[in-house]
C-alpha cells in the first residue's frame, strides 16, 4: 500500500526518511506493477505491423490448410498395383485434372494438388523409371506422403489466444491461415524523462557531468517489451520542470530517473502528489534499487519512478516498469524461471537483492562486483536473480531475463 499518498511527508524531502527506511515486499510491488493497470485499446494492424504486439482478441484461421489434398514429396502419385503407367505430370500451382484409375501413376511435385483416385505418392528416389512405367525401387514405410485437405487448418481454428505476444512465427502462421490483420493492444507510448542539473545526453562528460546512461538503457528495455517510446528529455532539478513534463500529451506511461530519493533535488514525489497521483508503490525493501514507486495520474496514466544509479534503475526497470508495459499490453505476468543460484552474494536481511547472474548448464552463476551506481557486471549478465532474506549458496532462485 502507498506509504505517502499526498501527506505532508514530501512538503519538506528531508522530512520523508521513514519512506526509504521501509518499502514494499520485493514480489508485491512486482505483482501489483505487473496485475494493476488496464490494457490499452484493441486495434487493427496490418500483419506487417503485428510482430511484437500483443493480441487483443484470438486469431483464428481464415483459411483451410492444406487447401485441397497435397503432395508431401516429389514423385508419383500413384493409383492400384504397380507397375503403373504414367499419364502426366502436376506441378505445384496446377490444377490436378486427372482422375487415377488403378495402374496408372503421375509425376508430382511438393506441394501439387493430389489427383483423385491416388492412393500414395511415392519419393522419386524409391521409385524405377523405365519409358512411361513407373515401379517402387525399394520398399519404404508404409506412408502415403500425402498431407490432406484440412489436416493443419480448418477455417475458425484457433491459432492464438488473446494475451499472446506476436512472434515471428505467429505472423508466419497467420499469413500461412490466410490473415492479413491481427487485432493487437495499443502499443503504450512512453515518455523518460532522465532528472539532473549533472546529465549530459552525448559525448564524455566533463568533471562534474554525467552522462546519462538510462535514458538508452530504458529505450532499449521499453521497446523490447512492444512499447514505443514517445519521447526523452533531459529535465533539470526544478519542481516546476519536472511538473510540466509530466503535463506534456502523448504519453501512456513515463519513467522518471534520477528524483526517486529524499534530496532536495528529489522533487518526483511532491509533483506527482501535487498531481493527484495515486501511489501504489513508493519504495521497495529491496538492495538495490530500493527509491522506486509506481504512481497512477487522474485519467489512467502510470508513472515509475527509478533511482538514479544505473543498475538501482536498472533492477526498478525490471521490478515495475516491464511488468507494468506487459499489462498495459494486455499480457499476464511472465513465468519467472528457477534455477540453482551460486557465487558471492550478500542477502539482504530486511528484503530482496538483486544480482546479476550468467546462467549456463541450468545454474546462474553470480557476475562479481556488481554496484549500484554502475552497470559492468549487469551488462554481460543474462538475467538478474532476485535473491530472498534468507538464500544459501545453491539455492533456487527467481531469474527476471535481461532479454
Ligand atoms: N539520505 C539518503 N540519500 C540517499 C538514499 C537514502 O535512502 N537516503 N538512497 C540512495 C539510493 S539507494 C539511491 S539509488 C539514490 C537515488 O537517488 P535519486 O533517484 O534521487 O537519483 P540522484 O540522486 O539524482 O542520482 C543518484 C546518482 O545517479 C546518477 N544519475 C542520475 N541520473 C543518471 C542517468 N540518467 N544516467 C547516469 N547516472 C545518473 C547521479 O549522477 C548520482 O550519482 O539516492 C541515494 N541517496
Ligand atoms: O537504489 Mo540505491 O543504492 O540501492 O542504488
Amino acid at each position: 500500500m502507498p506509504t505517502s499518498p499526498g501527506t505532508d511527508a514530501h512538503a519538506d524531502p528531508h522530512v520523508a526518511a521513514p519512506r526509504v527506511a521501509a518499502g514494499m515486499a520485493w514480489h508485491r510491488a512486482h505483482h501489483l506493477a505487473g496485475t494493476l493497470p488496464h490494457p490499452l485499446a484493441a486495434e487493427r494492424v496490418p500483419l506487417d505491423r503485428a510482430h511484437g504486439r500483443t493480441l487483443a482478441e484470438p486469431a483464428t484461421s481464415a483459411a483451410l490448410l492444406p487447401g485441397t489434398d497435397t503432395a508431401a514429396m516429389d514423385g508419383y502419385a500413384i493409383s492400384g498395383r504397380a507397375p503403373w503407367r504414367v499419364i502426366g505430370r502436376i506441378l505445384a500451382g496446377q490444377p490436378a485434372t486427372v482422375t487415377l484409375t488403378a495402374g496408372t501413376a503421375v509425376e508430382i511435385a511438393t506441394g501439387a494438388p493430389v489427383p483423385a483416385g491416388a492412393d500414395a505418392v511415392i519419393p522419386v528416389e524409391r521409385c524405377h523409371v523405365d519409358g512411361d512405367t513407373v515401379s517402387p525401387s525399394e520398399t519404404g514405410p508404409a506412408r502415403t506422403h500425402i498431407r490432406y485437405a484440412g489436416e493443419d487448418l480448418r477455417p475458425g481454428r484457433l491459432l492464438a489466444p488473446a494475451g499472446t505476444r506476436v512472434t515471428a512465427a505467429l505472423t508466419g502462421l497467420a499469413a500461412h491461415a490466410g490473415l492479413d490483420e491481427l487485432v493487437v493492444r495499443r502499443s503504450p507510448r512512453v515518455w523518460l524523462t532522465a532528472t539532473g542539473d549533472e546529465i549530459i545526453g552525448a559525448g564524455v562528460p566533463a568533471a562534474g557531468q554525467v552522462r546519462d546512461a538510462l535514458t538508452p538503457l530504458l529505450t532499449a528495455l521499453l521497446t523490447g517489451t512492444g512499447a514505443t517510446p514517445a519521447g526523452a528529455a533531459h529535465v533539470p532539478d526544478r519542481a516546476e520542470l519536472l511538473a510540466a513534463a509530466l503535463a506534456g500529451p502523448d504519453w501512456d506511461v513515463m519513467a522518471v530517473t534520477g528524483s526517486s530519493s529524499v534530496g532536495r533535488a528529489d522533487h518526483l514525489h511532491r509533483v506527482l502528489t501535487r498531481a493527484g497521483a495515486r501511489w501504489h508503490v513508493d519504495g521497495v525493501a529491496c538492495r538495490p534499487g530500493h527509491p522506486q514507486a509506481l504512481a497512477e495520474l487522474p485519467g489512467g496514466r502510470w508513472v515509475v519512478g527509478l533511482p538514479g544509479n544505473p543498475y538501482a534503475a536498472l533492477v526498478g526497470a525490471v521490478t515495475l516498469l516491464r511488468p507494468l508495459l506487459d499489462a498495459v499490453q494486455g499480457r499476464a505476468p511472465r513465468e519467472p524461471l528457477r534455477l540453482p543460484v551460486t557465487g558471492k552474494v550478500e542477502p539482504y536481511d530486511d528484503g530482496t537483492r538483486l544480482v546479476p547472474v550468467h546462467v549456463t548448464g541450468g545454474r546462474a552463476t553470480v557476475v562479481p562486483g556488481s554496484r549500484p551506481a554502475s552497470l559492468l557486471s549487469a551488462a554481460t549478465a543474462d538475467a538478474l536473480a532476485v535473491i530472498p532474506s534468507g538464500w544459501a549458496q545453491g539455492d533456487a532462485a527467481e531469474l527476471l531475463p535481461m532479454q
